[in-house]
């Protein structure tokens, strides 16, 4: 007799790996206790003391954004190959696992997402903390209005030679971090101003109200995008920066990388 297993055994049938993305206690140890299997755990935090274990920079609530980031990351870091068939479980409906994907690891399609927290510059909590400042502008804008934000990440004293002040820099003495509660709150104070602010590798907010003038020369972003993203493309290829931007517009946060866009999400989703 047919049964369930004969429809949906397929999505775990001979995989390479198990990648689990943040899986309770209980859900490893039973995963564990399966034979022959190779577990890669995805997560914000190694809870499970798990021995393969990539990070995510931030739990992303889009499934498709966690799952490719957790297989770039994997990618990256040697623990499945490419080609491999992976199944991937993970929480969509509830906190607990509800899901499985079978994916096909392809080096050939990696974003870059991973390469922007782990593989830039900047400190990956640094991106993390810009990231989420934009995300939360972006979903409350400033008292309901709508705002658009331009965060450029990394290699400070490069973009600062790049760049020219638009008015008196309120970071100027100042040695604040991004991630400290009340900067926070000054970012997005600040953000109804024109320009970018500049943070450095470890945090520090160099300066807002930098005018960006890097070489746009070839720098290919989606059309319709206007300044504030074909500047802040255009700098992290004349820099060894990031660039995180929120747009007013359209309301979506995008980082870019190496002149590229490679990270675009819907602040709603968050
Ligand atoms: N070279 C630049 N450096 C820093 N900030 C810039 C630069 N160019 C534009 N901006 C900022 O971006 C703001 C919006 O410009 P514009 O509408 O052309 O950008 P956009 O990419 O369409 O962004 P949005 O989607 O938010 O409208 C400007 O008011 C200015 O504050
Ligand atoms: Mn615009």
């Amino acid at each position: 007799m047919a049964g369930l297993d004969d429809v949906f055994g397929d999505l775990f049938a001979s995989v390479d790996a198990v990648v689990l993305f943040s899986p309770s206690g209980s859900y490893y140890e039973q995963v564990m206790a399966v034979d022959d299997l190779d577990i890669v755990v995805v997560g914000t935090e190694n809870d499970v003391g798990a021995e393969t274990f990539v990070e995510l920079p931030l739990e992303f609530a889009d499934i498709t954004d966690r799952i490719r980031f957790g297989l770039e990351g994997a990618l990256e870091q040697g623990v499945v190959e490419d080609g491999d068939d992976l199944a991937c479980a993970t929480s969509v409906f509830s906190d607990e696992i509800d899901t499985v994907s079978r994916v096909r690891a392809d080096a050939e399609t990696q974003t870059g997402i991973y390469d922007l927290f782990v593989k830039s510059r900047a400190d990956p909590e640094v991106v993390k903390a810009v990231l989420e400042v934009a995300i939360e502008l972006g979903k409350k804008g400033q008292k309901g209005k709508p705002v658009g934000a331009l965060f450029v990440v990394g290699d400070a004293g490069k973009v600062m030679n790049k760049s020219r002040p638009l008015s008196y820099n309120p970071f100027e003495k100042s040695h604040v971090h991004v991630g400290d509660p009340i900067v926070n709150v000054m970012l997005k104070e600040f953000s109804r101003l024109d320009g970018a602010f500049i943070i450095s590798d470890a945090g520090k907010i160099v300066s807002a109200y930098r005018y960006l003038e890097p070489s746009a020369e070839g720098i290919d972003i989606p059309k319709g995008l206007g300044a504030r993203h074909m500047s802040g493309a255009a700098i992290t290829r004349d820099t060894n920066s990031i660039s995180i931007v929120l747009s007013e517009s359209d309301g979506l946060v995008r980082a870019f990388k190496a002149g590229e866009l490679i990270l675009e999400v819907d602040p709603e989703a968050y």
